[in-house]
């Protein structure tokens, strides 16, 4: 019989969606919705499937001699130790495009809670304080104001584009600068990150993690930060210091913040907990249904990309040179 390879997926995935992979391949899954160990499950399989806080290193390469590829249900991928997969030769897929418009949507509904209180209003009316207190929750206006966005990736330009329809002046901090064409494409200046920070009323961070990236907002640079200022960070948590801001939130040195990431996620730091103006989410900036099926769907077109011996549309690292003779 001829050989069929065999899939690990770390996640219950409904049958119906199944039908494409087990044409091609034998599936081994978890008997239950809690997260399983990872070694069991893949120790015998050839390709796997993970999502953010599978944790894929070294160890678990170890323990899974024949993987050649893994494939996250997510854009983001620190969750997997890259450069350890390229030197076991796995490769490693994720899932860019299918994320974009929900992230940027749900950066936008945080940034609008948090400007506009709404998690307080909600809270306000439900203790049955309307109309028996006389002061009103004032927020801040987000139509016309300006928003600086950390990081002009795919999901960075779709927030630039909704800010143009809520009437915002957008800047963008970047590795890359864009080129004037792309820039004024986009209705985008560039900005150093200093005069960003001092100059926006939304600050949105949208920068992947990593040794470059970790707390890129600190203490130092909330400073710079308008009183009036709102921060939203939908990318990754360890991108911003949450014990540098949860006290930049309770002296008011800036108004308020929206996170649906967090440093040590699920954990929360106990001080942000305490505080009514930030609005946390968690981490579910691309959980809408319809996203999270197109985010499977890309997994599984990476893991048939990978077993057809197709080239791998969503890479993230490269092929391992074979040692030349
Ligand atoms: O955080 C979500 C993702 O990386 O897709």
């Amino acid at each position: 019989m001829p050989y069929k390879a065999c899939i690990a997926l770390s996640r219950r995935v409904p049958e119906i969606l199944l039908e494409r992979l087990r044409e091609h391949a034998d599936i081994r899954m978890p008997e239950s919705d809690a997260p399983p160990d990872l070694v069991s499950l893949m120790r015998e399989a050839d390709y796997a499937l993970v999502i953010p806080g599978d944790r894929v290193d070294r160890a678990l390469l170890d323990a899974c001699p024949r993987l050649k590829m893994v494939s996250t249900v997510s854009a983001g991928f620190d969750h997997i130790d890259v450069d350890a997969c390229t030197a076991w030769n796995v490769r490693v897929c994720n899932t860019p495009g299918a994320v974009v418009a929900s992230t940027a949507d749900m950066a936008f509904a945080l940034l609008l809670s948090a400007a506009r209180r709404v998690v307080e209003a909600d809270a306000f009316v439900r203790a049955g304080r309307w109309n028996k207190e006389a002061a009103p929750l004032f927020g801040m206006d987000v139509h016309h104001k300006r928003m600086g966005i950390i990081g002009l990736g795919r999901i960075g330009m779709e927030l630039a584009k909704r800010a143009r329809g809520f009437d915002m002046d957008v800047a963008y901090h970047n590795r890359r600068r864009l080129s004037p064409e792309e820039e004024e494409r986009l209705g985008v200046r560039y900005l150093n990150l200093d005069t960003l920070l001092e100059q926006s009323d939304a600050v949105m961070v949208q920068v992947p993690y990593g040794s470059a990236t970790h707390h890129l907002i600190g203490a130092p640079q909330l400073a710079r930060m308008k009183p009036s200022a709102v921060l939203v960070n939908t990318s990754r948590g360890g991108v911003v210091d949450d014990a540098a801001l949860a006290e930049a939130l309770r002296q008011g040195r800036i108004a308020a913040a929206g996170l649906d990431v967090t440093e040590g996620e699920p954990e929360v730091h106990p001080e942000l907990l305490k505080l009514p103006n930030v609005v946390l989410t968690p981490h579910s900036g691309a959980s809408t249904r319809e996203t999270h099926l197109r985010m499977t769907l890309e997994a599984f077109d990476n893991l048939l990309d990978a077993i057809h011996g197709e080239p791998l549309r969503n890479c993230v690292n490269p092929a391992k040179k074979e040692e030349s003779a």
